[in-house]
């Protein structure tokens, strides 16, 4: 370093903390030498546990994994890779990465990897009744099987009750359009419906909220994911919600699990829950009400044929077969990611069929069923069933990681937290053994 870096290099380092993109730079041998503080946040790691370890180590990637070490071999940059992470608070992130190759004096010296996140305008761009400019009213909600019947019925009788209420469920179940058609319910109406989007611990979120709440009246206020907010803004937001007395606001809060667990886990805070804890609805995971998936899609075709003027599309038999017998950990959400991506191949077809699937939706059917292996198979009755040892600690590997992330419902980040291990670790491997299994 010369002495002019050398004396800009604090200025450096607080500039990268402040910037809105996580940095990761590694060094010509793999080893981390600049992890900021946007990139702990979006990775759930600890600047402790990548600084001057090599990426290998803490990622437990294969080398054609990671992005920072392909270029680092190939010497070219890779732009625009889209990402969905989980982090440690079981938060979705979507990042966009740019990586590039550094040079000294023409020869390369390391590699710097740049993460946006744009969980934010992912979300606006997947709300596709938004976006077909319908009204979110209970009634447009694809509700068949009883149990979401259930939830509708319930959410009508929240709007006559008008008190704090708290929907609970899994992401991607449909909470945030509950609030919004319990809105549309009320009479007399409210004048507007804001929604305070919780998933971001950053503490201008919260005093902004204070700044136009002071300002707000009759209105229906959604403050969603209150679980992903720390502890700290939780109870700031508790105080804001029960200062604003006297101007008829109605406040519907979400969070992603069981309350009690979140209590437990310090994720939730209790007075917090229990100033919205008079009134609860949860709402079922797709997989325990299968009933409303073809409406659900028949709904999506229905927008569609509207929308574009095509004619009827109807599903073919055996691709209802296939979305039944899918899991959908990322519910209604997920069947309607599908349902985006297969709709640009429908524009000439009167049928969907099993072909127009995109390829990773057939590919995750076929890891699913590869999956179903059960703790007797572990057994050993006979010399037999001897098999050579690698092969045994992979069908073990791989039958304990899927029990772990059932148990968390999904959740790698919490599973990855009770096994000892990084969410990337865990997600590299669950990756590497279903390859192995194919
Ligand atoms: N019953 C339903 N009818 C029609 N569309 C639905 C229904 N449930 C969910 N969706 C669609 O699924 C997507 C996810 O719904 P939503 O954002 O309300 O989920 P959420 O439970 O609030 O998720 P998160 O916890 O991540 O905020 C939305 O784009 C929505 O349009």
């Amino acid at each position: 370093m010369n002495e002019n870096s050398q004396y800009l290099g604090p200025f450096y380092r607080f500039a990268i903390d402040q910037v809105g993109v996580g940095v990761h730079a590694i060094d010509k041998n793999g080893k981390t030498v600049l992890y900021n503080d946007q990139m702990r946040k979006i990775e759930g790691l600890h600047s402790t546990d990548v600084e001057d370890r090599s990426i290998l180590e803490v990622f437990q990637f294969e080398k054609e994994e990671s992005t920072l070490l392909h270029v680092l071999s190939t010497g070219k940059p890779v732009n625009r890779v889209k990402q969905t992470y989980w982090n440690n608070k079981g938060r979705e992130i979507t990042t966009i990465n740019d990586t590039y190759p550094i040079f000294e004096q023409g020869q390369l010296i390391g590699a710097i990897e740049f993460a946006r996140d744009i969980t934010a305008l992912e979300r606006l761009v997947y709300q596709p009744l938004r976006r077909y400019n319908e009204p979110i009213t209970l009634s447009s909600l694809t509700a068949v099987s009883e149990t979401m019947r259930l939830v509708i019925s319930k959410a009508k009788s929240a709007a006559q009750v008008r008190m704090p209420l708290l929907l609970i469920g899994e992401a991607g179940t449909g909470k945030d359009l509950i609030a919004e058609g319990i809105h549309h319910q009320l009479t007399p109406s409210n004048d507007q419906f804001i929604s305070l989007f919780c998933h971001s611990s950053d503490p201008l979120l919260v005093n902004k909220f204070r700044e136009e709440l002071k300002n707000v009246s009759n209105s229906t206020i959604f403050c969603e994911r209150i679980d992903l907010l720390s502890l700290e803004l939780q109870k700031e937001l508790l105080h804001i919600l029960q200062t604003s007395t006297g101007k008829h606001n109605l406040f519907i809060a979400s969070i992603g699990s069981d309350p009690i667990d979140l209590v437990a886990s310090r994720s939730l805070s209790r007075d917090l829950y229990y100033y919205f804890a008079s009134m609860t609805i949860t709402v079922p995971p797709l997989r325990e009400r299968k009933e409303d998936i073809v409406p659900f899609v028949e709904d999506y075709l229905r927008r569609l044929e509207d929308r574009h003027g095509q004619s009827k599309v109807t599903i073919d038999s055996k691709v209802q077969e296939l979305l039944l017998s899918y899991d959908w950990p990322g519910n209604l959400k997920e069947l309607e990611l599908l349902l985006d991506e297969t709709s640009t191949m429908l524009t000439m077809e009167s049928t969907l069929t099993e072909d127009l699937l995109p390829v990773q939706f057939r590919y995750k059917l076929a890891v699913q069923d590869k999956s179903q292996v059960t703790a007797s198979d572990f057994l050993l009755t006979s010399e037999k069933d001897l098999m050579p040892l690698d092969q045994y600690l992979r069908e073990a590997e791989t039958y304990y990681l899927q029990k772990a992330v059932e148990k968390f419902e999904g959740n790698i980040t919490k599973a990855a937290e009770a096994l000892g291990m990084s969410r990337q670790n865990l997600q590299y491997r669950l990756r590497k053994l279903r390859n192995a299994r194919n």
